[in-house]
């Protein structure tokens, strides 16, 4: 489980059917998620893009299994996320998951390579093998020579590198990043999001990734957008949106400006992305 290099990407799909959540009752009662049916296969990397309140974060932390949906199932590995105690979906996601997040996830008192060993530490690797693990994977993402940098010392962009390492260390099936590079100026954010599509790619992992950025879609394999709960259009990589099987043909003005941003020669290589790397150090 804890070598670095490419995964062949097989196994089962994450699949949510049906989702819905309501936040607070009656008059309070917000419907973030009216209906979502998602399937993401193993290997794809999917964005997730609308407007603010759109519930692109709530569907995030649905599939992840961080919060139970109202109603509707997300499958995974032959288990239902939404009928598992808390205790075992907690359990499920440190084995089967990663998570990139906005900011402030690397704890500020440990060295970077410690902060990216810290799942492998708590699945019970020793701290010998997790670090050269994490330390592997540091210089995969262009950090040799700073892994005894604690995030203070660090870059946004080279935190944020450490936080895509520790989503990666243990080899999950599926990476969720939540506005990964919302905190990141524009060229730091797109050599990130590079750099994050290029490692779960070789990893063999799927990516779900919820972010503002139209440029996401340079990256990603998929496009679904989201409006008031539902999924309001949805795009492939080198396809036009109007060829894609949509769940809504007409293109909302996310999908036409993540399809904008689209070249048309479609999603970077692992190789690509590799030299796109070298090229903005
Ligand atoms: N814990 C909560 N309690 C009550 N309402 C919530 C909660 N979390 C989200 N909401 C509401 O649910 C709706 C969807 O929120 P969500 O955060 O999923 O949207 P989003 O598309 O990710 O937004 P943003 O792009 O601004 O992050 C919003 O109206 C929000 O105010």
């Amino acid at each position: 489980m804890t070598n670095l290099g490419p995964v062949p990407s097989t196994g089962s799909p994450l699949v949510a059917s049906g989702l819905t959540k309501v936040y607070g009752t009656d008059h309070t009662a917000t419907h973030a998620l009216a209906g979502v049916s998602l399937t993401v296969s193993p290997g794809e990397s999917v964005a997730i893009m609308g407007p603010s309140g759109s519930g692109k974060t709530t569907l995030l932390h649905c599939l992840a299994g961080i919060i139970k949906p109202t109603s509707g199932a997300v499958s995974w590995r032959g288990e239902d996320l939404t009928t598992l105690s808390e205790g075992r979906r907690t359990a499920l996601r440190r084995q089967d998951f990663g998570f990139v997040f906005q900011s402030g996830q690397l704890l500020p008192e440990l060295p970077a390579v410690e902060n990216a060993a810290l799942p492998l530490m708590l699945a019970g690797v020793s701290r010998t093998e997790a670090t050269q693990v994490a330390a592997r994977w540091l210089a995969h993402l262009g950090l040799a020579g700073m892994e005894q940098r604690r995030p203070g010392e660090l870059s946004g962009g080279q935190a944020q590198r450490v936080a895509i390492a520790r989503a990666l260390v243990g080899s999950p099936g599926v990476v969720f990043a939540d506005e990964p590079t919302g905190a990141l100026d524009q060229a730091t954010g797109a050599e990130v999001l590079s750099v994050l599509t290029g490692a779960v790619q070789a990893s063999g992992a799927a990516l779900v990734v919820v972010t503002h950025d139209a440029g996401v879609a340079r990256y990603c394999s998929r496009t679904v957008t989201m409006r008031d709960g539902r999924v309001s259009g949805e795009f492939f990589a080198g396809s036009p949106a109007q060829q894609a099987p949509a769940q809504t043909h007409v293109p909302d003005a996310a999908t036409r400006a993540a399809m904008a941003a689209h070249p048309a020669n479609g999603v970077p290589s692992a190789a690509q992305a590799a030299t796109t790397r070298e090229a903005t150090r």
